[in-house]
């Protein structure tokens, strides 16, 4: 179905009650965006299955997450990201296993599609589905029962599908990497969420959204404040990382401008140009710090301020710090945490347990 038949079906009938559970979600007032809201609206009631596109980083999880809750389903919401998961453990981290189905599986482990009984099975990346497991997805979706790897007997399943991708599926079943047949039973409905650029009068409310939940977590941060001009420079900036860029961003001016008046030159120069803030004309009289290979900060420049500005809280920061580095990396591998993790020079377990701390969940299932 089009989005012609949905706008339609919008234009139809009142906002429901489930719309102050999407605002909740999704923050922005920008036409686009109340307009994707509407859509949710319309479509979270059916059982229908919906495929979410926009580009990276721009809120799909969170458009999946919207239609989950306005659905009124009781069960969960499951969410599986298809690329970070090895292709040869999808089948049963999906599907579950019986004791002793393969080398290691040394108990049953119930899949995640089982898991979602009742609810919403949101599969992210589901492009990067491997060809063999999409049959089998397809199979799924058919018959609404499933196999546990390893067994003969058929289980009942109960849920909403809900998928996303970054990719054109059209142009990936043209290169015979995604199945035609999936793609139709996949997208019934299709929610395409705007890039950050064509609705950049949402920065201001989505910056302040992201403020309140930063003080939230960390109620003794001190909060960087954005004067006019700061917002106006966030405004005529691309945004090819759509809303987590800025998150990123923010992450930045929390550690680097923490209490300060953030200006244009601020946002140009040391939030999205990433050199170290020059705080001389802050009455902080402090040097320019010298680059750093990689143009990251320096931390003798950082040492410097530290001493200048009184108490820090170190580990707060440090913390800080390694947020920002592990999103900057998966931002530039596309969610790949392995890739992320070499980038990083970390062990992939190192940097997943750094991620559950964090609560970083891009890129690891939910
Ligand atoms: N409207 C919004 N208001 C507040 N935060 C948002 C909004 N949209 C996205 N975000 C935040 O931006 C980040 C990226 O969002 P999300 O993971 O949903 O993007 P995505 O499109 O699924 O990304 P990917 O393509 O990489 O899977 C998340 O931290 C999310 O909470």
């Amino acid at each position: 179905m089009t989005s012609e038949w949905i706008n339609r079906q919008v234009a139809a009938r009142a906002l429901p009650v489930s719309a102050d559970a999407i605002d909740r979600i999704i923050t922005g007032e920008s036409a686009p965006i109340r307009q994707l809201k509407r859509m949710i609206a319309a479509v979270a009631v059916s059982d229908a299955s919906v495929v979410v596109t926009g580009p990276t980083g721009s809120g799909k999880e969170l458009v999946a997450e919207a239609l989950h809750r306005a659905s009124g389903r009781s069960g969960p919401l499951v969410a599986v990201n298809c690329a970070a998961i090895p292709a040869e453990l999808l089948e049963s981290e999906l599907f579950g296993h019986e004791k002793g189905a393969f080398t290691g599986a040394d108990r049953a482990r119930t899949g995640r599609i089982e898991q979602a009984a009742g609810g919403t099975l949101f599969l992210d990346e589901i492009g990067d589905m491997p060809l063999a497991l999409q049959a089998k997805l397809l199979r799924v979706l058919e018959s609404r029962r499933i196999q546990r790897l390893g067994s003969n007997s058929d289980i009942p399943v109960n849920f909403r599908l809900v998928t996303a991708t970054h990719r054109d599926l059209s142009q990936s079943i043209e290169q015979g990497q995604f199945r035609a047949d999936l793609f139709y039973r996949i997208n019934v409905f299709t929610l395409t969420v705007p890039s950050l650029a064509e609705r950049t009068c949402d920065i201001p409310l989505i910056l302040a959204r992201m403020i309140s939940d930063q003080m939230c977590q960390n109620p003794a941060a001190d909060s960087p404040h954005f004067d006019v001009s700061a917002i106006r420079a966030l405004c005529a900036y691309p945004w090819p990382g759509n809303v987590r860029e800025l998150k990123n961003v923010l992450h930045r001016a929390f550690v680097m401008l923490p209490g300060r008046m953030v200006t244009a030159r601020h946002v140009r120069d040391n939030l999205l140009g990433m050199a170290m803030p020059d705080l001389s004309d802050q009455g902080c009289d402090l040097p320019e710090p010298a680059p750093l290979s990689g143009d990251m900060p320096d931390p003798a420049g950082i040492q410097t301020a530290f001493g200048k500005l009184g108490d820090i809280d170190m580990r707060g920061y440090i913390r800080d710090i390694e947020v920002a580095m592990i999103e900057a990396a998966l931002d530039k591998r596309v969610g790949n945490v392995a890739q992320a993790a070499d980038m990083l020079r970390l062990r992939r377990t190192t940097l997943i347990e750094k991620m559950k701390k964090y609560g970083i969940r891009r890129g690891l299932d939910a």
